[in-house]
Order: C-alpha cells, then structure tokens, then sequence
C-alpha cells in the first residue's frame, strides 16, 4: 500500500458508519483502491506506506469503468500477512503489549512456574495419547532434571504438584471420553498463510481447540485473554473447513486448590463460545503487532486496557523504561543509561529485528515456493512415500518414507525438521526430529503420526531470540565496569607478569601472558593455523590451575568439541559439556551433561564443574544464564555477530575472545551492523589488547605468501623449516613425473557466461584431481572449493566420493594436502566471486603442500586483487 485516507463517517441504507480508503501500489492484479468498512477502520490508524495488507472475501463493484474492492461482511484484513506471528504472542500482546516487548527483551526465565507449566503440558499430551498418569509424571520429571536442580525443587514435591494439576486433567477427560463421538488430537501444529499465525494448540477435542492453563480461575468465564489463544486456533481451524464454534480452557490448578478455602466456580474446563465478533478481535490485535514489528517501534502499554497496578511485571516495566527513557503507561523509574549505551542498544535491536524479518520472509517461503522449488532450494526433501510407522514406549511416533529420488538437502541427521503429509500449510504438519536420512529411506520421530510425505526445512528464531536477550542482559543488567570498558569510557587494564608457558613459540607464549594477565578482556587474532585450537587449550590449562572456574564457547559444536579434545591432551577432564545428543561429538559424549537424571546431581556437576563448553548460542538458554565464571573464552569470535558473543561473555567476568577477522565474518541474511563481530570492533579500538599469532603449522611458504602479504602485512611465517619446505614428494608423489602442481598453480579455462556454474571448469577441475590420484594421493587428502553451490554439485558428480568438494564456509578450520580452488569467474567480474576477499583467504590458506586455482586469467585481472594473485600463483 502506498497511502492511506482519514476515517469519515457516510450515511448508508445501514446507517452511518465509518469507512478510509487505502491506495495500493500499482500491480496488474492489484486494485487500485480499497475501502475498509466499519471496525477494520482502524486498520488506518497504523497502517504505513510499504506495508502489505490481505483482504479475505472482498466485495467488488464497477464504478466509472474501474473494479473497487472493499471489505465484505465475512471479511478481514490481515497487514503484513508474510510476518508470522505466534499464538502466544498474541495472547500476550492483548494482555499489555508492552509485556509482549518486554518477554522478547528477556526471554523466558528459569523459574519454577514455567518449568512446572512444561511438565503439566506433557502430562497431558501423554494422557491424551494414553500413558499411564504415573509413568507420564515420572518421566517429565526425570526429564527436567537439570531445570529442577538449578532451582532448588525436590522431586518428590514437584511430582505431587504436577499430580495434583493431572487429576483435573484426567477427570476431565474421563468426562469427555463418556461419548462416543469425542475424538482426540493433542498438540496440533496450525500454519496460516492467511493470517500470519503460526501456533501449536495443545489438543483439539471434537474439532474444537483445547488450552491448558496451569493458573486457577474460580470465575465461570475463561480470562479474556486466555480466550484469545484458543480463538487463534479456531480461526485457522474455521481456515481448513472445520467450524470450530467453541473453545475450552482447561484451568488446571482449580483442582488443587483447598476447596474450604476457595469459593467460586472450581470446575477447571471452562467452555466459551467463538463467534466473528472475538475472531476479528483476534485478527485485529495480531495486525496490531505486525505492525508494530514492521517498524521495529516500541509499544508503551497504553495501547490496551490493562491495568498496571495488577501487573506482576510493573517495577521490571518501570526500570526498562527508565533505563532506555521509554514511554510507558506503568511510568519510568531508576536512572537513564548515558546516551551512547541507549544508541547502541537501539541499533542492535534493529538490526536484530532486520535478521528476525529474514527469518520470516524463510518461512514464508513455505507457502510462497512450491514443492519442486523448495527441494531444487535444498530446503526440502519431497515425494516420500510413507513406509510405516510405530508407536514409541515413551509416547510420540517413529515414522518411515522410502524415498524415490535422492536429491541433495540443507537437511541433515539430528534436525529438526517440519514433516508433513505433503502440504504443511493445509495439510498435516508436526515437528519432528530426523533419526535417519540416507539415499533410499527416511526416519523421522514425532510426537503425533502423520503420512510421512515430505521434510521441510523449519526456520528458528531461536538464535535471535537469544541474541536480543544477550544484547538486554548486557545493556540493561551487565556489570558497569564491563560496560565501561566496551563503551570504552576505560580503557581495559593489563598485568605485566611473565609466565612464559609456551616456550618454542613467542607469539603464543605472548598472547597466553595477554590473556593471564588481563583484568577485562584479551584478544588473540589467530590467522589460518597458527594454533589457536593450542593456544586455548594452553590456555584453559593455565586458567584452571589458578582456580578460575572457565566457560568455553565457540560458534559452532565442532569447534567447542575441536577445542576440548586439544584440552583433553592437556590432561584436563573436570570438564561439563552443554549440548543436544545430535550436536556434540561421539567422542565428547562422556562429558555431556543431560537435562535428565537427579535434579541435585545434574545441577551440582554443572556448578561444580571447572570447565563447562558450549556453543555461545547455548550460552544464551535458560540453563546457562544460571551460570557464571571466572573467565570465558571464545573461539571463532570473528564469526559470531556482537550479541551472539554477548551471549557468551555475560557469564564470565573477563573474557579472551580468539579469532581471525581476516576470515570468514559472521553469517548474517540482513547484513547491517551485525556483519562486524565484536573481535573486530575490539581489536580496532583496542590494539593493545590483542596478540598476532604469527607462526603457522600449516602452509609451504610458497602457498601462505599471498595471504601474509593481503591480510597480515606479511606477519605470518612458516613456524619452521619442516612446514616451509613440505612437498607432495613427502607424500610419495613424484610431481615431475606426474605432472601435478606442487606448490601453487594457475590454471586457466575460458569462463561461461552463465554467472553461478560453469560445467568446462568443473570438467578441468575433475581432470586436475583425478591426476593427482593418480599420483598416489588419497581422496582425502583433496579438497575442492567452489564460490557456489552449483558450481559445488557439477563438479561433485565429476570426481569421486570421498574428494571432499564444497564452499568456502563448510572448509573453515579443516585443511587438505592439496586444494583446488574453482572461480567460475566470467566476463568482466561484475559480481563478486567469493563475496569478499575473505573468503577467498579461508579459501587458499586450506592447503598444506598443494593449491591450484582454476578459472579465466582475463576476467580475474579485471580485479586489482585478483590479478595481485595471478601474478602470485603463475610466479
Ligand atoms: N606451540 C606449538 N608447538 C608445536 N606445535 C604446535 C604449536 N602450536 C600449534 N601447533 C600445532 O600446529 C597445528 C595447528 O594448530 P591448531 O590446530 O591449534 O591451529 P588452529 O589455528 O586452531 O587452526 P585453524 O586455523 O584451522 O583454526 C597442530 O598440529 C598443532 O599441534
């Protein structure tokens, strides 16, 4: 929409009522006008020129030789219907939107209440799928172990609480299950392209949607804004054909409550009727919200109803908008951050926000692609015929598909997919988790059975989620001389002690005394293997053996379990490692802490232990915001966005982060301020706090000379003869006769025109590898590297399993004996071939003894620093 008129008053043959025009962009298929009747009026209020609007069941008239739309009797008007909102937030946004705001600044706390409403839920799953109560409770308390510990809850009491909730749960279904026609579904996942909403109702019940509440409630109504979620649900319900007229809440504390106590009505399952009037309601406040997250602003409280006095959130309200100098309805209090710090935490909540549209626009993809578009995406494997499926001991579904085709997929072992019957907008969809993905067969388990048809991959917006509680915990409650220090109002202080750990190599030994002896914070840039992973594990080992109890974190699990088996040698294993099954190494199982077990036993290993790991994105749940230490280290700092680091530093009170901001940066779809990770900003502002390791283990001086010289100012060195000098001929490969590159080489192809894949230079690069196999090397000893995922699966079906053949980014922290580069490079290079210089370092400094690039000379040298290289790699 481009413009939107004011509301006016009109006589109609039904009175006066209101009405405002919008104008919409230009389109073929898009009127030009539509009038908005009645109560989708104030629609008008927020709409904003870019924003889209839905109009369900128009009504459409001629008028001067022009078709207007405007809004019928049965219609509504869904704003931005691409945004995907949650049932829970609409729930809460109707309570106070400000209390919407305020749950996504602070995400949700580890407290008794909400780990408590956790079990009762899977209690009742587990009772409407037919478990035994006991064995139901026994095991959702076993399963929050760890929660339970770390708040200090015996489990004995808490099993008799949630028992207590269940009784009203099972009385009820008793009840229900006296008829006939009560058919059962519980936990329902509901995706509307419609609407924007997305939601999983806890049971649907004679179609009807079903909530638990672990609240009590001894009036005879429902709360109105419980009443909301379930009106969510019957409005996608009503979406798919099914009239769902009414809607129960299920207040399951009404059955513990001492009834001598307590009057009112006890009954828990509270029945209300849906009618147009609440599902338009519905529709109104969640276009409220999109709104409102269409232009990242800021709601104040005074857009609904509620009273502040009876909020349990008031004093945390009052001192956000105290601290930010926020309007709020429940008012400010406490002091206002300085300037500076309120800046920097509005341009990261919006750029947080840019990325969580991103995210959004993901799963809009889900209804926007169709099928064969998705899987030709890799976002989604489809055509699988269902091949069983059986019921697990332990509740939820084991379900099997044979699959026809094996095209290629983001998906892998361990995620956490959306399986579904082959539409999972209108059809049935379930989260699942894949237990096996090979070739011919698909396993995936969920906690509902579906026809196993299709894996879709499922966007999260767990890791923004995250960020933007690192971001509040560090803006709003993080430590002032932290914040001095990172605002830079101080300059971070340094001891001058010696320690000299690390004897055979300086800038090591150097950078371990930078980080013993900082006071706030250390920075170690570790170009490409130069012993980071060492240097760490050195590191560790020092740390511990003051007593400093140490978080290690890193952006991704393999480099946490990389880390902590370089640990391991240094005879360390008091270690805790924080992580799902699927993510942490076979090897690094041992040390993995499991959120089952006794809850004073799984808590006390944790609190006890001197070094927990875990990837910073962990660092940011519920569990480990319980946590802090001494020191926390992070490795692949220059991956990490800077609340993504913050996630991991808020627990510590120094921090050493280790990276390289040389190489691959922070991997972010709405690039903005989130491109620069928080070790570059740092080792900017504050070069005394960082050491260059400068000797690396890795490279024949030949092969690292380009990237000292780009990226290092020709710093980085062999750390010793052996590494200079090693030849393929160490290998047993005679190059001479062989005819293979040792060392580096150019080889030149004539480029296509097609900009993405270039089917001749995959041809050659298959060539060069298939002569170096020849000559005696092992297929892994090869590596491939290809700016593009095209280029990456046309020269994969060329050479032989086993050739490792990918991106840059799957290449980060592993190296090859020999590496060939393909640029797919045409023309006169308008696009960037590895996006940024970066990439193209990772890219080179992967190989030990051998690096051939392959592409067209002439559309390289149109490029200053691509033809630098030329002259390099033909020298
Ligand atoms: N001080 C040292 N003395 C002897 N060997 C070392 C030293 N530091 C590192 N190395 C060796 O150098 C190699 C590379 O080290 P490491 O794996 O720590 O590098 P890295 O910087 O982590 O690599 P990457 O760039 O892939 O992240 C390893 O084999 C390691 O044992």
């Amino acid at each position: 929409m481009t413009d939107v008129g004011d509301v006016r008053a009109v006589s109609t043959k039904y009175g006066e009522r209101d009405l405002a025009e919008v104008t919409l962009e230009p389109g073929d298929s898009v009127p030009k006008t539509v009038t908005l009747w009645g109560k989708w009026t104030e629609t008008a209020d927020y709409l904003e020129p870019g924003m889209e609007l839905l109009l369900t069941d128009p009504e459409e008239r001629e008028w001067n030789g022009e078709t207007q739309y405007s809004t019928s009797k049965g219609s509504y008007v869904v704003v931005e219907p691409d945004y995907l909102v949650d049932v829970t937030d609409i729930r809460e946004w109707v309570q106070c939107p400000r209390q919407y705001y305020l749950s996504k600044l602070s995400g949700l706390p580890l407290k008794y209440p909400v780990a408590k409403g956790t079990l009762v839920h899977e209690v009742f799953g587990d009772l409407l799928r037919g478990r035994d109560l006991d064995d139901a409770i026994d095991d959702a308390v076993d399963d929050a172990g760890l929660e339970l510990g770390l708040l200090g809850e015996d489990p004995d009491s808490v099993r008799e609480e949630v028992r207590q909730h269940a009784s009203a749960i099972e009385g009820w279904l008793n009840q229900g299950l006296l008829t006939e026609e009560d058919d059962w579904r519980s936990e329902y996942t509901l995706i509307s392209d419609t609407f924007g909403i997305k939601g999983r109702c806890d049971a649907i019940r004679r179609g009807m949607p079903v909530e638990l509440k672990t609240g009590k409630n001894t009036n005879r109504d429902p709360r109105f804004h419980d009443k909301i979620q379930a009106a969510c649900y019957a409005l996608l319900l009503e979406e798919r054909g099914v009239e769902a007229d009414t809607g129960t809440l299920l207040y399951t504390k009404n059955a513990a409550v001492d009834r001598g106590e307590e009057s009112g009505d006890l009954s828990p399952a509270k029945e209300f009727s849906i009618g147009s009037g609440l599902l338009e309601f519905v529709v109104r406040s969640r276009n409220r919200l999109a709104a409102m997250e269409h232009g990242m602003s800021v709601p104040t409280g005074k857009e609904s109803n509620a009273k502040c006095e009876y909020c349990f959130e008031q004093d945390a309200c009052m001192v956000v908008s105290g601290r930010l100098d926020q309007e709020s309805k429940a008012g400010q209090i406490g002091s206002m951050l300085p300037e500076g710090e309120r800046d920097y935490f509005e341009e990261l909540y919006e750029a947080i926000e840019a990325e969580r549209r991103e995210i959004h626009a993901e799963y809009a993809k889900l209804w926007k692609q169709s099928p064969e578009e998705r899987a030709a995406d890799d976002r989604a494997v489809i055509d699988l015929e269902p091949a069983g499926r059986e019921e697990l001991v332990d509740g939820g579904w084991r379900l099997r598909a044979r699959r026809p085709s094996a095209a290629s997929s983001k998906i892998r072992e361990g995620d956490r997919v959306l399986a579904s019957d082959g539409d999972p907008i209108q059809g049935t969809a379930e989260m699942g988790r894949v237990e096996r993905l090979d070739e011919e067969r698909v396993v995936v388990t969920t906690d509902e059975p579906l026809d196993l048809r299709r894996l879709d991959v499922y966007p999260s917006e767990l890791s923004v989620s995250r960020m933007l509680t690192a971001l509040h915990d560090f803006v709003l409650k993080g430590d002032e001389r932290r914040k001095d220090v990172l605002f830079g109002r101080e300059a971070p202080t340094f001891d001058d002690t010696a320690h000299d750990v690390v004897p055979n190599n300086d800038a090591q030994n150097a950078a371990v005394d930078r980080a013993l002896n900082a006071d706030d914070f250390a920075l170690i840039h570790g170009p490409p293997g130069t012993g980071k992973t060492y240097t760490i594990a050195t590191l560790v080992r020092e740390f511990i053996a003051r007593g400093d109890r140490v978080l290690l974190s890193a952006f991704t699990n393999r480099a946490v379990d990389n880390a902590l088996e370089a640990i391991e040698e240094q005879d360390i294993a008091d270690i805790v490692r924080v992580g799902t099954e699927t993510g942490v190494r076979e090897d690094m199982q041992e040390y993995r802490l499991e959120n089952a077990g006794g809850p004073h036993e799984q808590a006390d290993r944790l609190g006890a232990a001197s070094l927990v790991a875990a990837t910073t994105a962990t660092c940011g749940s519920r569990v480990m915001r319980s946590q802090s230490f001494d020191v926390v280290l992070v490795d692949e700092a220059s991956q990490l966005t800077e609340p993504g680091a913050l996630a991991a530093i808020n627990r510590g009170a120094k921090f050493v982060l280790v990276g390289d901001h040389h190489q691959l940066p922070p991997v972010v779809q709405a690039g903005g301020r989130l491109t620069t990770s928080l070790f570059e900003r740092l080792i900017e502002e504050h070069p005394e706090a960082g050491v260059l390791l400068e000797s690396q283990y890795r490279m024949r001086q030949q092969i690292q000379a380009f990237s000292s010289t780009e990226f290092y100012e020709g710093r980085l060195r062999p750390a010793n003869g052996a590494v200079a000098t090693q030849s393929l001929t160490d290998l047993g490969v005679d190059s001479e006769h062989t005819d293979v590159v040792d060392g580096v080489g150019f080889v030149d192809v004539t480029g296509t025109t097609d900009a993405h894949v270039d089917p001749q230079e995959a041809e050659r690069v298959a060539e060069i590898v298939e002569r170096y196999l020849d000559g005696g090397l092992e297929r892994s000893q090869i590596g491939v590297i290809a700016p593009f995922r095209a280029q990456v699966g046309e020269i994969g079906r060329r050479v032989p399993e086993g050739v490792a053949v990918d991106t840059v980014d799957r290449f980060q922290g592993s190296s090859k004996e020999v590496i060939v580069v393909s640029f797919v490079a045409t023309g006169a290079l308008d696009g960037p071939i590895f996006e940024d210089y970066r990439r193209l370092n990772v890219a080179m400094s992967r190989a030990k003894k051998a690096l051939v690039l392959v592409g067209d000379a002439a559309a390289l040298r149109t490029d200053d620093f691509y033809a630098r290289m030329l002259d390099w790699a033909r020298r």
